[in-house]
């Protein structure tokens, strides 16, 4: 079975335009578990542009199903996941001023540092991912850093599936034969969307879990805007 990790960044940017608490992120994380989300994903950015350092703290106590920060490890966002102990570490190697993640970690390149790191986590008690693209001896350096599961970056394959060109599904496919061959689990995310997930599932063994935010948000306004303009139209006869 795969997971759905909803997320939430989209529910805090709504809430920091204008300053307040509405929408209520940690509301809103009760909420998508009670509706079946299998997992509560964040994304904290040092620029605090959607989640902010609070929210990691005051959605521990809420998320009951599983927990996974995603981000790149700098000093502060270490001890910040190492006092929060969620259920997973997401490291992502993000620019601060990357307005969305574009890349996966060179696991071959940063190896001495990503070992380190991944072994401070799992000391803790906290699993790991690590943020990849699709490319063979990305996987081959993920199995030599100790994590427990690979993220496969799935911006390109979304944006070739919108194209019709389902071909693109080749390199994860690839990718997560050889993650399960390895013992490695594999994650997936990023512009994911109900568009392209039935065909990426159909095509990835062992899909452990994959997080939604950015699309499933939006659908949620589509799907949902007919239903509260009735409301509104109810309440105002
Ligand atoms: C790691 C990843 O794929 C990202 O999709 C991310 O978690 C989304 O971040 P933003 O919501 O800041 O674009
Ligand atoms: N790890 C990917 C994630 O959490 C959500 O990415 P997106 O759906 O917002 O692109």
């Amino acid at each position: 079975m795969t997971k759905l990790s909803v997320n939430i960044n989209k529910v805090a940017t709504l809430r920091n335009a204008r300053g307040g608490n509405v929408p209520n992120v940690v509301e809103f994380a009760k909420d998508a578990q009670r509706f079946g989300a299998q997992g509560i994903t964040i994304h904290p950015r040092p620029d605090q542009r959607h989640i902010t350092f609070k929210d990691v703290y005051d959605l521990k106590p809420v998320v009951i199903t599983e927990y996974n920060i995603e981000g790149n490890p700098n000093p502060h966002f270490i001890k910040m996941v190492l006092d929060v102990k969620p259920t997973q570490v997401t490291l992502v190697p993000d620019a601060d001023d990357a307005i969305t993640s574009n890349a996966g970690w060179d696991t071959i390149r940063h190896k001495s540092f990503l070992l380190e790191v991944i072994s401070e986590f799992k000391r803790n008690g906290i699993r790991t991912s690590v943020f990849v693209d699709p490319v063979i001896s990305q996987i081959e350096g993920a199995k030599q850093i100790g994590t427990d599961r690979i993220e496969l970056y799935t911006e390109a394959y979304a944006h070739q599936y919108a194209l019709g060109n389902t071909f693109a599904i080749k390199p994860y496919t690839d990718c997560a034969v050889l993650a399960n061959q390895l013992g490695l689990g594999v994650n997936a995310g990023h512009d994911l969307s109900l568009e392209n997930i039935a065909y990426f599932k159909q095509n990835i063994p062992g899909l452990l879990e994959v997080s939604i935010g950015h699309a499933l948000i939006a659908e949620s306004l589509y799907l949902g805007v007919e239903n509260v303009i009735q409301m509104y139209l109810n309440k105002l006869k």
